[in-house]
């Protein structure tokens, strides 16, 4: 592969945590979010996403000490910013640490991280981190105020949520989903400016996934839930397939603007 190639391709961070969700809602060790890791490897993930939450919902600690030991692509660890999960991001020292806000009642990740409000904290929080070598990736909202926080913090990365803009498609309210798409697009570019690398994920299926891909700063995406959902039906195997398609193909430069 040349350079040129390389540099162009977008990444797809496979996130699991939807398979320890299934295996969770019995109890036991199926299925093994591990093994999904070696599908999704071998399907063409660029790395795989796991997020740790406080409450251990889906994902455990010993699926972060399996992953850490036997993954050949880069772990992006999701955490919260408390002294539990920081103490385990240095102990296992991952490929990139994400950090997102949590709440345990909520049913997924509702929005990005404040980082703004919470500066001063979220600096101290994360130096060590990035002393340890971590790559250290801030999931926020398309909002400026919130990229130039994170800039100032000195995250090497931002993630932008992209569930607002999924849920406005597949709610059907169209004029929304595209007035979220353009803050997508605006503020990748923004981020860019700054020399952040942008990220973006969460919610994103076959049909929203292009316009987002789409984005030439955007290097990396991370999609879980629906790949889980899709490989019920035709195999985790085959729906990453579909999905590094699809995002190949918006970023062709055919399809350049
Ligand atoms: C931060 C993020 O977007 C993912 O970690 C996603 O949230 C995973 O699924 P849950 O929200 O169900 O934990
Ligand atoms: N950070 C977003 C992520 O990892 C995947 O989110 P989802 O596709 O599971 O909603």
């Amino acid at each position: 592969m040349q350079d040129a190639d390389f540099v162009g391709r977008l990444r797809l961070g496979v996130n699991i945590d939807h398979v320890a969700t299934v295996r969770n809602a019995r109890g036991g060790a199926v299925p093994d979010p591990l093994r999904a890791a070696r599908i999704a490897e071998a399907a063409g993930a660029d790395g795989i996403t796991a997020h740790l939450r406080e409450d251990r919902r889906h994902i455990s600690d010993a699926d972060i000490e399996a992953l850490a030991a036997n993954l050949t692509v880069p772990l992006n660890f999701e955490m919260a910013a408390t002294p539990e999960m920081q103490q385990i991001a240095l102990h296992h020292r991952p490929h990139a640490v994400c950090i997102v806000p949590e709440k345990r009642e909520e049913r997924t990740t509702e929005g990005g991280l404040e980082v703004a409000k919470d500066e001063n904290r979220m600096a101290h929080f994360i130096a060590p981190l990035r002393d340890a070598g971590c790559r250290v990736s801030i999931f926020i909202a398309a909002d400026r105020r919130q990229i130039e926080a994170a800039h100032r913090i000195g995250a090497a990365v931002i993630e932008l949520h992209t569930g607002a803009y999924c849920d406005a498609h597949s709610e059907g309210r169209f004029a929304e989903r595209d007035a979220e798409l353009e803050r997508l697009r605006e503020m990748s570019a923004f981020a860019h400016s700054l020399g952040l690398e942008v990220h973006a994920g969460h919610g994103l299926t076959y049909d929203t996934v292009q316009p987002v891909a789409a984005f030439p700063e955007v290097v990396e995406l991370n999609i879980g839930h629906f790949l889980v959902g899709e490989a019920i039906f035709v195999g985790l195997d085959a729906s990453i397939r579909e999905m590094r398609r699809r995002m190949d193909e918006a970023r062709s430069p055919s399809n350049a603007a």
